[in-house]
């Protein structure tokens, strides 16, 4: 019988993923902290070794970006070691392994985009520490597993979008007179409710390989949050601001979009669109509840 865990059931990504999984009629199990920590490898062994799964979707994560920068130990125990330590146990009950990356393994070359052949290159301390964690499970589960990676994500919606949308409705709904954003950083967006519904079909396809998964089109910082304040009605003014007015720990790329040359072109419900209309999609999270 199938046996699905799943990391990171609460998080941005993680709620939609067990959405779409009990909507499919799928056995998962979603242990949390307690049972199941990143950082803590015999707690992990051992609920492995009960649980014996066929499948696992490692969505875990330590996300905060900045966190990781002033921590690179802690980056590599929750990023690295966290999915090096699972990757191990899969192998050893042949269960099939996701993982999930980030277009932030990119970004030194300043390209604008990169595809599934470029090799990585971060410039920041969370990108590496996924990097590796990305070549741990190659390593251990390379011929049964898949990566998948996403770019800016958006979802969660009101209780659960730390992101940068979430950060920018905040605002919207604190009735702030001005709101600034970056122009100078780059990226592809990631509509996790449609990512979700991709992992979902590729675990059930025992899907193989390295995939990038995100809107097309390239886009800056303020011209999302200048879209966010269009469909909200916003009554204030979105200005233009370069990076250096947000002093963050961790260097972002200029540049980080990605694309896919190996994603399957056929039309689903799961299919990334163009960014403005995957995060309109996901706005309406938003503007409904008004
Ligand atoms: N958010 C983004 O913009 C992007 C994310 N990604 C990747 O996608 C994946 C999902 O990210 P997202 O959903 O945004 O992440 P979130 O930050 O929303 O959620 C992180 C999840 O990891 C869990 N977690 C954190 N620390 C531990 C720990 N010590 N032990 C057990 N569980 C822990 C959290 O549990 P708890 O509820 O207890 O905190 C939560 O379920 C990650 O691998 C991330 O690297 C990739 C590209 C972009
Ligand atoms: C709050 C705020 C931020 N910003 C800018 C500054 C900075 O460039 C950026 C920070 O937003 P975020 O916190 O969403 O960004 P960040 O933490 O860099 O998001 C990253 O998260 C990890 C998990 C990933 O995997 C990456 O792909 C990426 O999504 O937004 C503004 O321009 N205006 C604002 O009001």
């Amino acid at each position: 019988m199938e046996k699905i865990l799943i990391t990171g059931s609460t998080g941005m990504l993680g709620r939609y993923v067990c959405q779409f999984a009990m909507e499919a009629g799928l056995n998962i199990f979603t242990p949390k902290r307690d049972q199941f920590d990143i950082s803590n490898s015999s707690l992990m062994e051992s609920y492995i070794d009960n649980l014996q799964p066929t499948a696992i979707l490692h969505l875990a994560a330590e996300t905060n970006v900045d966190l990781c920068e002033r921590d690179p130990r802690h980056a590599g125990l929750y990023n690295h070691i966290a999915t090096e330590t699972i990757a191990r146990k899969a192998r050893q009950y042949n269960a099939w392994m996701l993982y999930i990356s980030t277009s932030n393994v990119f970004g030194a070359e300043g390209k604008p985009y990169y595809n599934e052949l470029d090799i990585p290159h971060s410039v920041n301390y969370y990108g590496r520490s996924k990097f590796h964690g990305e070549n741990a499970l190659r390593t251990w589960c390379g011929r049964n597993s898949m990566v998948i990676r996403a770019g800016w994500m958006i979802g969660g919606g009101v209780q659960h979008d730390h992101k940068f949308v979430g950060k920018i409705v905040q605002q919207v709904r604190d009735g702030v007179s001005d709101i600034r954003s970056v122009t100078d950083k780059y990226g592809t967006i990631t509509n996790a409710l449609k990512l979700a519904r991709f992992i979902v079909r590729s675990l059930e396809e025992r899907r193989l390989g390295t995939y990038h998964y995100t809107s097309s089109g390239l886009v800056n910082r303020f011209e999302i949050a200048r879209e966010i304040a269009e469909v909200l009605s916003f009554k204030g003014t979105v200005s233009p601001v370069v990076s250096a007015e947000f002093p963050l720990s961790a260097p972002r790329p200029s540049f980080e979009g990605i694309e896919s040359i190996y994603l399957p072109n056929e039309d689903s419900e799961w299919k990334p669109r163009y960014w403005r209309e995957d995060l309109r999609e996901y706005l309406k999270e938003f503007s409904d509840r008004d």
